[in-house]
């Protein structure tokens, strides 16, 4: 037996590259430090992508969608039959996530995990569909452990398809009504942190549906117990598009291919793929801090520093989209810029 993909050791980032990388940076014609979070991002870039020239001209997103058991428990202010509209809507290019990938000029891919209403239209979509929703957490397990190696799988073959179509750069988005109270339970689970800390409104609860929706993540804490490994974690909590999150990540990792994490899902996704492969870390930048409440915890718990701030809450992959031009300023500033002795400036 083979040890699965999610369990091999990853590639290391080039130290040699990161080292190049931050020696240019001190010799630009800028005062050391100056561009701020833009040069720690472009050696970064150059230690991932192995290259002294790094570049995200080209962008894979995929937007892995499925249902929750638990949307029939009054945790989302949208219906279910919202998750297979707006997968069409990603399909036929009228969603956020449909616009930015087109001013990108990044690729998109629309994979269907779970969504449970039939697809007004599957045409672009990709059928990786494992059940028609998760199990309800509160009561029983949201999938079964093949379940969960099927969604873990089909994540790592939309990284595969993303290396060979020579991404230079992995975005995963989520859609899925009811996947923010998969999120926080997953989130306070692996943390051990407070349920008050991760829950939020997602879609547009109000304080009573709050309130109400902590209660749920209580429960599906409580019949889940203290077991912390991430594998049963996400068996236990997570929704089919979390799980193909998470083994994209880890995916795209093997594969050389930074990833940009977007919003409060995915990045609840990371957490649980950085506790299945440890040395995840040094793949992932995190996009943009979400609106959500709990995302600033969550992304405390990890050590890691969003790009943006925007107050957008919208999941699909959009918020790490939006991020893209940022990440493109710092390869172009790192590679363009003149040194102090080519532009003939006195350096400090
Ligand atoms: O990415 C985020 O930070 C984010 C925050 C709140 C909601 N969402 C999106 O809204 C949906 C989940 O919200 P809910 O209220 O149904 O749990 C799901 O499709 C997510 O993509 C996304
Ligand atoms: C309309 C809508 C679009 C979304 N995109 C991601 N999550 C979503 C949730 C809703 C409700």
């Amino acid at each position: 037996m083979t040890d699965p993909f999610w369990q091999l050791p990853l590639p290391q980032p080039s130290r040699a590259h990161y080292d190049r990388a931050l020696a240019r940076q001190q010799q630009l014609t800028k005062p050391p430090g100056s561009l701020g979070q833009l040069e720690a991002l472009a050696c970064h870039l150059c230690a991932q992508q192995h290259r002294d020239r790094p570049a995200v001209d080209r962008v894979h997103v995929a937007v892995f969608a499925a249902d929750h058991g638990i949307a029939a428990d009054g945790v989302s202010a949208f219906p279910q039959e919202v998750t297979a509209q707006m997968v069409a809507n990603f399909a036929a290019g009228g969603a956020a996530i449909s616009v930015l990938a087109r001013q990108l000029g990044a690729s998109l891919e629309v994979v269907n995990l779970g969504v449970a209403h039939p697809l007004p239209d599957d045409r672009g979509v990709t059928d990786e569909w494992i059940a028609a929703g998760t199990g309800n957490l509160m009561k029983e397990p949201a999938m079964t452990a093949e379940q969960l190696e099927q969604a873990l799988e089909a994540g790592d073959r939309s990284a595969a398809r993303a290396s060979e179509a020579g991404a230079e750069l992995f975005i995963g988005g989520d859609m899925g009504i009811g996947n923010t109270t998969s999120a926080s339970a997953l989130a306070s689970l692996l943390l051990g942190a407070r349920v008050e800390e991760l829950v939020g409104p997602g879609t547009g609860l109000d304080e009573v549906g709050v309130a109400r929706k902590a209660r749920r993540i209580r429960a599906a804490l409580q019949r889940h117990g203290s077991d912390t490994d991430p594998f049963n974690a996400l068996a236990s909590l997570g929704g089919f598009e979390i799980a193909a999150l998470a083994g994209a990540m880890i995916g795209a990792a093997h594969r050389g291919i930074p990833v940009l994490v977007d919003g409060f899902i995915v990045t609840a996704a990371a957490l649980a793929a950085t506790h299945l492969s440890p040395n995840l870390m040094t793949w992932l930048h995190f996009s943009h801090q979400s609106r959500e409440s709990g995302h600033r915890y969550l992304l405390d718990a990890m050590g890691a520093t969003p790009v943006l701030d925007l107050d957008m809450r919208l999941g699909e992959g959009s918020g790490a989209a939006v991020a893209v031009p940022v990440l493109r300023s710092a390869c172009a500033l790192h590679n363009e810029m003149a040194t102090f002795t080519e532009a003939g400036v006195s350096d400090g």
